[in-house]
């Protein structure tokens, strides 16, 4: 699991047990959590390396949470050292979360909602022309948008109680009316707006691992009002949005859930 900022890393850790490990990356802190069976779990059969563990019948899932930094090169940089680190231990991860809070394009993604990506699209990796903007891909290198196993969407969004679509990775948060439209006309039907996804999504790809992306909208795209961020609530629900998503990433995982 890859948060940019330490209080994003604790909302999410606030969902699982308390830290049981952690090692030092050159990209950053990974810090294991284990959870073990909860009333969330019930029903649900194996734990993330599919046997039984001995705490429960769903046995512990494990989580490594990975502050990766803000902006999609830290967290690209951060998050591929943190799956060659656990590929050379023997132990690689079997799913890549990024998550944090983000902001929403109203009126879709209200402020407090939860955003789960169907795509992760890089909104500004590209050229600016004369008859407008070329994605790289146009130009002929690379990708812009990386797309999560559908039905891992499906099952994440119906269990964190969040809408499913485009999340826009963008260098420069958007501050201004002008940039917000002409977002939704070269993204129409995005839903969120964040800084590391498509980072984290690259790092995965290049070793072959699925990734998710969510954020919890503590702020509208839009116009630059910082004092209007709600990021107390915003933690909150990403909180909550992962005590309801350990079950289906628990299933999803079958070596390791995250880095
Ligand atoms: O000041 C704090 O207490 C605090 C607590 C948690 C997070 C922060 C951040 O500033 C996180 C930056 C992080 O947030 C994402 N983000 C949030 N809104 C937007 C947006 O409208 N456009 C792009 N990114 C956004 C982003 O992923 C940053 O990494 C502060």
């Amino acid at each position: 699991m890859a948060t940019a900022v330490p209080a994003e890393g604790d909302a999410v850790a606030r969902a699982f047990g308390p830290a049981a490990g952690e090692s030092r990356l050159p990209g950053g802190l990974v810090v294991r959590h284990l959870r073990t069976g909860g009333p969330d779990r019930s029903g649900e059969s194996g734990g993330p390396d599919g046997s039984e563990g001995s705490e429960g019948p769903d046995g512990p899932l494990a989580l490594d949470l990975l502050a990766a930094g803000v902006g999609p090169a830290l967290a690209a940089a951060s998050t591929a050292t943190a799956l060659t680190a656990a590929a050379l231990r023997g132990e690689p991860y079997g799913l890549v979360v990024s998550a944090g809070i983000g902001g929403g394009f109203a009126p879709a993604a209200p402020v407090g909602s939860l955003v789960v990506a169907d795509e992760i699209t890089a909104a500004d990796l590209g050229a600016e022309t004369a008859d407008g903007f070329l994605p790289v891909t146009e130009l002929g290198f690379g990708a812009v948008t990386h797309r999560p196993p559908p039905a891992l969407v499906r099952a994440a969004a119906a269990a964190a109680g969040a809408a499913a679509g485009p999340v826009l990775t963008a260098s420069t948060v958007t501050g201004t009316a002008a940039r917000a439209g002409l977002l939704r006309e070269r993204h129409p039907g995005a839903l969120a707006e964040a800084m590391e996804g498509f980072g984290v999504a690259e790092a995965a790809a290049a070793h072959g691992v699925p990734v998710l992306e969510i954020r919890a909208v503590s702020n509208p795209v839009g116009p630059r009002d910082r004092a209007a961020w709600r990021i107390p609530e915003a933690l909150a629900a990403l909180t909550t949005a992962f005590e309801r998503l350990a079950p289906v990433l628990g299933r999803f995982g079958p070596e390791r859930v995250e880095p």
